[in-house]
């Protein structure tokens, strides 16, 4: 996340030095000012004591701004690679943690890009308060000595405290994470709460009202602990200066004329040490969002090598052989769905239905043969080469409309809808020339009835010119006539194309239109017919 290369710190030692020997030249010269010493009382040392100023200010202004750069260039750069991530993650891994992660790992690339500000704070005003003791220490051992041990028993307190704060405040993150799940329900539910007065009062009273509570809670906790330790801090200070201004003289350990130099060091450095104080939250909260993006980073890790150039641009399929090819669901729930084994070969041009009943295993299998799930055991053979494999020499030859088509909000194509009259003839074949008249990109994104976002969503997949056309129950959506115009007159359009079709469907009036039946039951294939042979066992009714 934030590696400080050796040319920052440079950097930072170049600033923070600087700054820090200016900022003492300006105690420097008041303590020695108020003490009346002569050569401090010369004219010329206004002119001294403003230069001071207007040097701090100016390195101060010069190196926020680069400071600022850096920032905002980590937090952007990391935004990004957040969402390479998750662009490049497998499947299985977004359905087993969910979008909310990606929300909450976004608020901790926030807290985390504020870390180079406070590297700097910290680092500055660490160097201030040495100076400023070493300074002390000069004036008298034994008092420097004391300060600096009444200090250092506030700054224990504030450790213990923090690092005891550190889980609370992952406990609070964690409450964020549900919140977001039920901010997701709410959104992609919505219709179904506005229908539901019991869904809605529970969601409401059960779910997110106590966990905003505790949450209300903790976070109430947690920053009334950090508003102590400051108010701590800030009154600790006026009991240091109580014991330098009675204590320490009465005592016989500091001088009189040193107290105003005491009071004045103490004074400057309490800024400092405020700094550190509220740092101390700071890095707690730093401290967590490390942990959770280092864990985000972790879990969305990808050890498969992403194909960096597309090994079959041709597009050459000839063939896609499942040898004893196994898939489990990686999770631990007991009896987790299994898939295969499976055998089965599909050739260049077939159009295959894949059929079976709910949960037989029809989606998990489309996964397996679009790559988006790798199988956990057997051999997959594309085009007789035992050296190919689907993710790298397949998948780009393939477009599949998924149950839950998504018709995205921009062209992340290489197409253009706009004057394209392969596009223009799309719309009248998909009979969607009476709903997008123009050829506007816009158009074809706006809001659509499922039936024709399903159609649309066929244009584009059919646009992508792909030799292979995935469908997972398309034609659930369509009206019967345009189901039978769906099967009758354009699958076998396709098929004459030199398509080859592999189409999740119950659609079994339609059984005859595919070339091949394959029939799934808890996982494995029961049933592999030849539509041309098997006319009967077709009308027998492949579902017994
Ligand atoms: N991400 C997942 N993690 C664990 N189990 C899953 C996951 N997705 C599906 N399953 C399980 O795998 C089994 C097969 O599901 P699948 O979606 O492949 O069935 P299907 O044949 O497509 O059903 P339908 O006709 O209802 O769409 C089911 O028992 C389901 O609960």
């Amino acid at each position: 996340m934030l590696k400080l290369k050796p040319k920052n710190i440079i950097l930072l030692l170049l600033y923070a030095i600087p700054n820090t020997v200016l900022s003492f030249g300006i105690i420097y010269i008041i303590n020695n000012v108020l003490a009346g010493n002569e050569s401090f009382l010369k004219d010329y040392m206004a002119i001294v004591f403003l230069s001071f100023i207007g040097y701090t200010y100016l390195l101060n202004i010069i190196f926020q701004k680069g400071l600022n750069k850096y920032a905002f260039n980590l937090l952007y750069r990391n935004e990004k690679n957040l969402f390479d991530q998750i662009l490049k993650a497998p499947l299985g891994i977004i359905e087993k943690y969910g979008t909310q992660r990606f929300y909450t790992a976004m608020e901790d690339l926030r807290v985390f890009s504020n870390l180079p500000y406070t590297v700097t704070h910290t680092i500055s005003s660490l160097l201030m308060l040495i100076l400023g003791i070493v300074y002390m220490f000069t004036l008298s051992t034994i008092s420097a000595g004391i300060v600096l041990a009444l200090i250092l028993m506030v700054a224990v307190c504030y450790f213990i405290v923090m690092n005891s704060m550190s889980k609370q405040v992952s406990t609070l993150r964690k409450f964020n994470e549900y919140y977001y799940k039920y901010v997701d329900d709410l959104i992609m539910g919505f219709k179904e709460l506005k229908l539901s007065a019991v869904k809605r009062q529970n969601i409401m009273k059960k779910f997110l009202e106590p966990n905003r509570d505790k949450s209300e809670k903790l976070d109430f906790k947690i920053n009334y602990v950090f508003l102590s330790i400051n108010m701590i801090s800030q009154y600790g200070l006026y009991a240091v200066i109580a014991a330098v201004l009675f204590g320490l003289p009465a005592l016989g350990f500091l001088q009189r004329e040193d107290v105003i130099a005491y009071v004045v060091v103490i004074l400057f450095i309490s800024g400092p040490i405020n700094n550190l104080v509220n740092l101390q939250q700071v890095y707690t909260r730093f401290m967590v969002a490390n942990k959770r993006i280092k864990t985000f980073m972790k879990d969305f890790q990808n050890d498969d090598q992403e194909v960096v150039a597309l090994n079959n641009k041709d597009h050459q399929f000839l063939s896609i052989e499942f040898k004893n090819m196994g898939f489990e669901y990686g999770n631990d729930v007991e009896n987790s769905f299994e898939l295969g084994p499976i055998d089965l070969s599909i050739r260049k041009g077939e159009v295959i239905f894949i059929v079976g009943g709910n949960g037989s295993g029809k989606s998990t299998f489309i996964n397996v043969l679009t790559g988006l799930y790798k199988p956990s055991t057997g051999n997959v053979i594309i085009n007789n080469d035992a050296n190919l494999t689907i993710k790298d020499d397949l998948q780009d030859s393939m477009t599949s409309i998924f149950t839950n088509n998504h018709i995205f909000s921009n062209n992340y194509d290489d197409y253009t809808v706009e004057n394209n009259s392969e596009y223009k003839k799309l719309l009248e074949t998909m009979q969607l020339d009476n709903v997008v008249t123009d050829d506007k990109e816009e158009s074809a994104r706006r809001k659509f009835s499922k039936g024709q976002s399903k159609r649309m969503s066929m244009i584009f997949a059919l646009l992508e010119k792909k030799p292979i056309l995935i469908l997972d129950e398309w034609a659930a959506d369509q009206d019967p006539h345009f189901r039978k115009y769906f099967y009758e007159d354009l699958i076998p359009r396709l098929r004459e194309e030199g398509k080859t079709i592999i189409a999740v469907t119950h659609d079994d009036a339609y059984f005859h239109c595919a070339d091949r039946i394959i029939k799934f039951d808890y996982g494995k294939i029961v049933k592999d017919v030849s539509v041309i042979d098997n006319r009967e066992e077709l009308a027998e009714n492949l579902w017994a």
